[in-house]
Formats: C-alpha cells, structure tokens, sequence
C-alpha cells in the first residue's frame, strides 16, 4: 500500500560512560575546527554526569512511544535507531536495516528545524550511511520539518505553562518568557535553506516556533536567544547567550524567567548543564527566579506527531503547519532540500 516497510529513528548520539566522553567528542568536532580548550571544557560538563548522556535514554523513551502509537494507528513499520555521533551509529544500523530485507524507510531525524546542523547534516549521515553499505542500501526518505506542527507547539506551550506554576505566585504574571536554541556559526544561519528564500532559515523558523508557543501561551512578551556556542573565539555565532541575557534581564528589572529550550526535543545534556546548571546558578546569583520548560519529546503528542509525519506518506494525511514560512527537510536519500540549501561551511583553516 504505501511502498514503505520501516521507520529510521536518526539522532546525535551521546556517551554512555566516562571513558566515551572523548571518543565521542571527536567524532562530533572532526574536522570541524573547535580548539581543544572547548572541548577539555565540554569534556568536564560529560564527566559532571558520570560521562553519560540522557540523550540515548531519552531516544529509546520516544521510540517506545512511538512503536505504541504506529500500532494504535494499525501502522506496521518496524522502528529502527542510528546515531550521527555514537553507538549505535546510524552507519550499522542502515545495515542491520539491508540485512532485514528493508527496501524503504521513513526518517525521523531529532531536530525540528532547518539549517545545516539541524537539518543538512541529518542529510549527509543518510548518504554516508547508505554509501557505506552499498547496493543493498534502502530508499531512505526524510520527514519534514515540524518547528511550526500544531502537535509541537501545543506540547511545548504546556510545557512553559507547567514551568511558569512552579515560580512564586507573585511573579508569575510579569516573568518573561525566554526561548533557547542552539547558538550556530553567524555564517552558518546566512547560509541556511535555499537562497532564494534569503538565508536564515535556521534562526527564523526558531524565531517563529517561539512567537507560535508565547502567543499559544498567552505570555506575548518573548526573547529569543542563543545556548552551548562552540567553536573558536574569533569566529562570529548567534548572540545573546542566555547567561548574558539574565544580565540585560536584570537591568531591566525582570525578576523572574521562565526558559524554554524550544530548539531541543529532549532534556540532553546541553540542556541540563548549560540551561539546569549554569544559567540557572546565574539567575540565582542575580537574584532571579528561574524556571525551565521542559522539552516536547516526553509528552504524548510528541509520538503522535512522528506518526503524523509518517501518515503524510504513507496515508496522504494533509500536512498541518501553523507557520506561513516554508518547511523543507523531506528529501530522499540525503539529497540537499534544494541546489546550495544550508551549505556546509568552510571551516576555518588552520594558523
Ligand atoms: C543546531 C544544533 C543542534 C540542534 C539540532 C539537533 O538536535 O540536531 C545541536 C544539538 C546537539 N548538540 C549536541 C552536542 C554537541 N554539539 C557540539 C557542537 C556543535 N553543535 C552545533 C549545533 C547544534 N547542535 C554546532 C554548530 C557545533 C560546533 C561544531 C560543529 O560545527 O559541528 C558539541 C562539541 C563540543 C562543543 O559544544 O563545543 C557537542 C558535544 C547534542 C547532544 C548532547 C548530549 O550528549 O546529550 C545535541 C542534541
Ligand atoms: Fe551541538
């Protein structure tokens, strides 16, 4: 009936134990020109949590969401999981899937958005996964974008809800509501999605996710800004951090935020260190009162919105988008969205 026989899980990977914190580091920067020193840094943020990651932990609780709810929805696609950056990586896996007899499969890469981490990079771990294992390789078919599916921003916007009763009753009505995502390279937000459609895709649809979840929200006042910069010093990246934008906050007199991690789809550990640990001690030695939005990867709607996804394809379900900007991101066996979308970009080279 649909022509597809399975459903391919893709995400970042994360460590497991003390002694995977490098490894696993490497894989994530090769190349990449992130200097040692940041890398001995984030190295210490793993190891504050016994070298392990939720991130995997957090990736099997979706999936097993999701198996419930493909079989509710009489959906027989078995769930596979392959990671970017650790095991299991999505290189065996896709043979693991070949070896299955899989011929077709659908795949649901952990990032809503667009950009070249987020999106491109899903991309380009599909070729290099289907060239790996040559011509038994399944036709592998991304999904799309969902920053602005109405299942995403109901579950994050009672996310925020739930974070907002957690402050004191007295600040609840005047906290501002601040959304994060990850900081990329200025250059790499330009040259995000296909050039026609002017660059930034990746900030923009993070911009417009976060205005669909404040107005959802009825907290209209919203600042959008950036978490976890990486890379060299010199090298220009999306501003404000969070841990600045408390400062400006409290020479506004803010007194209370509520922080919602609208680029993530789970509790990972950028999350838990950069926002639960240092953002959060910031406040509090700024005198704020803090509280975090959890992500929308735990909460039921999240598994139905995979599953929405995939009935797009395989049962024609008209695609539901609350945002006028375009969603990219469906595209088959790794291709680009289109002709230079989300270039990767030159790194600097070395001195
Ligand atoms: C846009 C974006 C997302 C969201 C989209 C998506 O979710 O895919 C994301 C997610 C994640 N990023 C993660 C971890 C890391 N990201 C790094 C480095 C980088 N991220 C970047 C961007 C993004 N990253 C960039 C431009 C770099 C610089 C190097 C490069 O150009 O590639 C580094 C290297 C060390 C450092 O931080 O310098 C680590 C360890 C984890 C797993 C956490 C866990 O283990 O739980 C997750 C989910
Ligand atoms: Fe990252």
């Amino acid at each position: 009936m649909s022509g597809f026989d399975a459903v391919l899980v893709l995400s970042f990977g994360g460590p497991e134990g003390p002694e995977e914190v490098r490894p696993f580091l490497e894989n994530v920067v090769r190349g990449r020109g992130v200097p040692p020193e940041r890398l001995d840094a984030v190295e210490e943020h793993y190891q504050h949590f016994g070298g392990v990651s939720p991130i995997n932990r957090l990736n099997l609780e979706i999936i097993d969401a999701l198996r419930a709810e493909l079989e509710r929805r009489g959906l027989d696609l078995p769930v596979y999981f392959g990671n970017r950056n650790w095991h299991p990586m999505v290189e065996d896996t896709v043979a693991k899937m070949a070896e299955d007899g899989v011929k077709r499969a659908l795949v649901f890469a952990t990032s809503a958005y667009g950009g070249y981490s987020a999106c491109r990079q899903y991309d380009e771990d599909i070729e290099r996964a289907r060239a790996a294992v040559g011509e038994s390789a399944p036709e592998l078919v991304k999904l799309r974008h969902f920053y602005d599916h109405p299942l995403f921003v109901d579950a994050c916007t009672d996310a925020v809800l739930a974070a907002r009763e957690q402050l004191p009753e007295a600040q609840r009505a005047t906290a501002r509501l601040v959304f994060t995502a990850h900081s990329v390279p200025t250059s790499a937000d330009r040259a995000s999605g296909p050039p026609e459609e002017g660059g930034h895709r990746y900030s923009r649809q993070i911009a417009e996710a976060s205005r669909l979840v404040s107005l959802a929200a009825g907290m209209p006042q919203h600042d959008v800004v950036w978490q976890s910069r990486s890379g060299p010093p010199q090298v220009p990246w999306l501003e404000p951090d969070i841990v600045d934008h408390l400062d400006a906050l409290n020479a506004e007199n803010v007194s209370a935020v509520v922080a919602c991690p609208i680029g993530f789809v789970s509790d990972h550990l950028e999350v838990i260190w950069d926002l639960d640990t240092e953002a959060r001690e910031h406040a509090e030695k700024l005198g704020m009162s803090w509280a975090r939005a959890g992500t929308a990867g735990p909460d039921p709607r999240f598994a139905e919105l995979v599953v929405e996804l995939v009935r797009e394809h395989v049962e024609g379900v008209a695609p539901r988008k609350l945002s006028a900007l375009p969603h990219g991101g469906c595209t088959v066996n790794g291709a680009p969205c289109a002709p230079l979308c989300c270039e990767p970009q030159r790194r600097p080279a070395k001195p």
